[in-house]
């Protein structure tokens, strides 16, 4: 009996079925229409480019299994797409898009029906195109990928970085709310009150590792979710691409398509204003619809100039919240958590070392153990404090320009004529106590270094020993002449710095 397409159709679908939730499967599935069966060949009809990707890119292996089980090993599929032409007056031209060529040597039951598309189906752009110019033997089409031409296939790609999780994302005073925040989200996305969540930092401070890590948490425990992230500018790229080649219509249908967006260094959008109109449009339909709304900038959202206010108001409907620079302790465990990831091993002076001079972003912290790690297997050498310090020389270099605590424990313990490491030491001699009180007390003055990680440094004390210590100072200063000179000796040292 001869098979018409609409069974066969129906039958993959309930092979499809099977295999997929259901919200992608009325998603991705229902809107599809079989058109024709010819020979094996059954051609199903495609809203959009996007959506022949998006098919391409996460539901090959069902599309051929279900091909696979209704035509057999020669079975084959074909795309065709409506092209919308950006023009209600013309009517949509229809393309075919054909699978494959020819039918692969079944090896197993999943990929034997690659005979539907190995080539197409699952190969990078350049595999499409080049199944585009080989000879079509089904005669089908001609040049069928002149409407694919121009597609970024990033464009239906969730490019979330699978490394990027909260359990790798090291907590600290510095980024305590947003992390929580995105916690909230990624647990339940769209229904929290931070909708949308705005993060905003410096260079280099965490903020794509975070809202990344929401991405991966929503697509690990929700897979039926659709999980957009991109960045401003590629959002802008391929809207301007779109204008070019009248595809906008499919450009907001297929972002109208996501449940969660993730849109990075938003200030990327400043003075585009056509590309700011379409995200506004976008943005209101997401969050009508309740699906969830991730951003980051580089700055908060009242320094966004350029941004229209209709946008920046409703980037407050939600929560913002900030990433500040790690502190000492944070930096510290981060470094940790990298060497634990990365399976480094750094002796512990050495990671202190580090988490104490670099201390401007994160990303600086990582490629210095980069760095560290890469001559130690170059040189066959274990990784040593001398070693840190030749790596580091520029940074010191910009570092000892200030006064920082090495430098005022340095400078402090010379003046008293002590070592270094007397001075951090766990002794209660009378002259080393007071060295040591004198040091914290101008650490203190002239570092941004917490309470906790002054004492850190100073042998492990804690915050209350160095708040004791700088009223010790304050109150000798104000009681005895020859104390109050030594300060003010040791207080030029630091101001000719
Ligand atoms: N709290 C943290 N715990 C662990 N790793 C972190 C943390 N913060 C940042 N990192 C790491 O630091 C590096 C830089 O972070 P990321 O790229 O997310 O910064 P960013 O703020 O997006 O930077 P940019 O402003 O350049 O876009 C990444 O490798 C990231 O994993």
């Amino acid at each position: 009996m001869l098979k018409d397409c609409r069974t066969v159709w129906a039958n993959c679908l309930r092979v499809i079925k099977a295999n997929i939730g259901e919200q992608s499967f009325r998603t991705w599935f229902e809107p599809i229409v079989p058109v024709q069966l010819h020979n094996n060949v059954l051609i199903i009809q495609v809203p959009s480019q996007f959506f022949y990707e998006w098919l391409e890119e996460h539901y090959v292996d069902v599309l051929k299994k279900g091909i696979y089980q209704e035509l057999g090993p020669e079975g084959r599929l074909e795309y065709s797409i409506v092209v919308d032409q950006g023009n209600s007056q013309n009517k949509p031209r229809t393309v075919n898009i054909p699978t494959a060529r020819k039918a692969a040597a079944p090896t197993q039951a999943a990929s034997t029906a690659g005979a539907i598309a190995a080539s197409a189906l699952t190969g990078s752009a350049r595999n499409v195109a080049a199944a585009a110019a080989a000879p079509d033997t089904s005669n089908t089409l001609r040049n069928p990928f002149e409407a694919t031409k121009a597609i970024d296939r990033n464009y239906v790609k969730s490019q979330l970085n699978g490394t990027y999780s909260f359990e790798n994302y090291v907590e600290g005073d510095c980024n305590r709310l947003a992390r929580s925040a995105g916690l909230a989200v990624a647990n339940k996305p769209g229904t929290t009150s931070f909708n949308p969540l705005m993060v905003y930092g410096g260079v280099g401070l965490g903020k794509t590792h975070l809202v990344q890590a929401i991405g991966n948490h929503i697509k690990a425990t929700s897979p039926d979710k659709f999980v957009l992230y991109v960045s401003a500018e590629k959002f802008t790229n391929q809207f301007i691409e779109s204008l070019r080649n009248n595809g906008v219509q499919d450009f907001a249908n297929f972002y109208l398509l996501v449940d969660i967006l993730i849109l990075d260094d938003v200030q990327f959008l400043s003075g585009k204003d056509k590309t700011q109109e379409m995200f506004f449009h976008i943005f209101n339909h997401l969050h009508q619809a309740g699906k969830q709304i991730v951003m980051t900038s580089d700055r908060p959202p009242r320094d966004l100039n350029g941004l229209e206010d209709r946008l920046l108001s409703r980037f407050k409907w939600g929560l913002t919240a900030d990433l500040q620079s790690p502190d000492f302790e944070t930096r510290m465990a981060i470094i940790q958590n990298k060497m634990e990831q990365d399976g480094i091993d750094i002796p512990p002076q050495v990671v202190e070392y580090l988490a104490h001079s670099v201390n401007t972003n994160v990303r600086e912290l990582e490629g210095v153990l980069i760095s560290l790690v890469a001559q130690s297997s170059l040189n066959r050498r274990e990784i040593d404090l001398e070693m840190a310090k030749q790596a580091l020389r520029h940074i010191i270099e910009e570092v000892e320009a200030e006064v920082n605590l090495d430098f005022i424990q340095k400078t402090v313990a010379e003046y008293f004529g002590i070592s270094l490491d007397l001075l951090k030491a766990k002794t209660r001699k009378k002259e080393v106590v007071t060295a040591r009180q004198v040091a914290m007390y101008f650490a203190k003055e002239h570092t941004s270094h917490s309470l906790k990680s002054i004492g850190f440094h100073f042998g492990g004390r804690d915050h209350s020993t160095v708040i004791h210590s700088v009223q010790t100072v304050s109150d000798l200063i104000d009681s005895d002449k020859n104390f109050r000179n030594t300060i003010v000796d040791l207080r030029k040292k630091f101001a000719g710095k």
